[in-house]
């Protein structure tokens, strides 16, 4: 009998992942992501993450999106793996370092005696130079840029957070074509490594609501680090403070771009779902 792979099924905020713990990552990653995040012949998720040894911090994450790419970075990841390893390897210290493609991130988890509530990610600096996120406008920071689609105009904020976003405001998100739009923008030759897209409406100084398509996914309920890009491009065009609940689908997320470090705080909610083992060959 070949042996299955035992995985646990976690969501942040309703973007969900297969999470596996392993020693490395197997031959045909690229292939098992996009067969166990199909979501009628597998388990059916927005990504599948590994949990990996490091020599830099606690443990390695590894993210591939729902198509086989890989990604840098996930915000409502790493909340999730921060919960997983304290509830599942080891609660000896509530600060750990994880490690990413996009670096070493810091997160602190809240938890109730073994069980994880919240988990507050420190996400880094934005990295807000065309060529680093990278974009192709020859400018020192993209903000407000007009981008042209199929006749249709629209003017986006480019900020990278180890992955990088577009963040387009509008007057109301909830009624944005995001289905006829995504897929365009994301692709756009702007883009050399596509993007994701965040449509972004502002409520006050202190609250944004916000729908994402995800680079290799599609619209999720939810993306971490595009709630971050779309705090610092509304910081940019000055339409809210460093301090913003960002509305998702999902549910909310606490953001902070701090001044006095510049780094971006997060801090939102991780839930298990279900634990199972796939048995099919793939
Ligand atoms: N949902 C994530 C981002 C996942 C990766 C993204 N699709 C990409 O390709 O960059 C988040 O919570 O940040």
């Amino acid at each position: 009998m070949p042996q299955g792979i035992r995985f646990t099924k976690m969501q942040g905020l309703g973007n969900d992942f297969i999470v596996i713990s392993s020693q490395a990552l197997p031959d045909g990653v690229k292939e098992l992501a996009e067969r166990l995040c199909d979501r009628h012949f597998g388990v059916g998720a927005d990504g599948l993450v590994y949990i990996l040894p490091s020599e830099k911090g606690d443990f390695r994450m590894r993210i591939l999106n729902r198509d086989g790419s890989e990604a840098e970075q996930c915000g409502n990841a790493v909340r999730c793996v921060a919960k997983y390893y304290y509830e599942r390897i080891s609660n000896a210290k509530k600060e750990l370092l994880i490690e990413t493609q996009a670096g070493l991130q810091r997160v602190w988890v809240e938890a109730d005696g073994q069980t994880v509530r919240r988990v507050c990610v420190d996400m880094g600096k934005p990295i807000l130079k065309g060529e680093r996120i990278p974009v192709k406008v020859n400018e020192s920071q993209v903000v407000a840029h007009p981008i042209e689609v199929e006749g249709e105009t629209f003017h986006f904020t480019a900020v990278s957070m180890g992955n990088p976003h577009a963040v387009i405001f509008v007057d109301d998100a909830a009624r944005f074509p995001l289905k006829t739009w995504g897929l365009r923008l994301e692709s756009h030759p702007l883009f050399p490594n596509r993007v994701n897209v965040e449509i972004v409406t502002v409520t006050s100084r202190e609250e944004l609501q916000m729908r994402v398509w995800e680079r290799g996914v599609g619209e999720t309920l939810a993306c971490g680090t595009g709630a971050c890009a779309s705090v610092v491009a509304a910081v940019l065009n000055g339409k809210t403070g460093r301090r913003v609940f960002v509305r998702l689908k999902g549910g909310d997320l606490e953001i902070e771009w701090k001044e006095n470090d510049q780094r971006i705080y997060m801090t939102g909610v991780a839930e298990n779902v279900f634990e199972g083992e796939w048995i099919r060959s793939f």
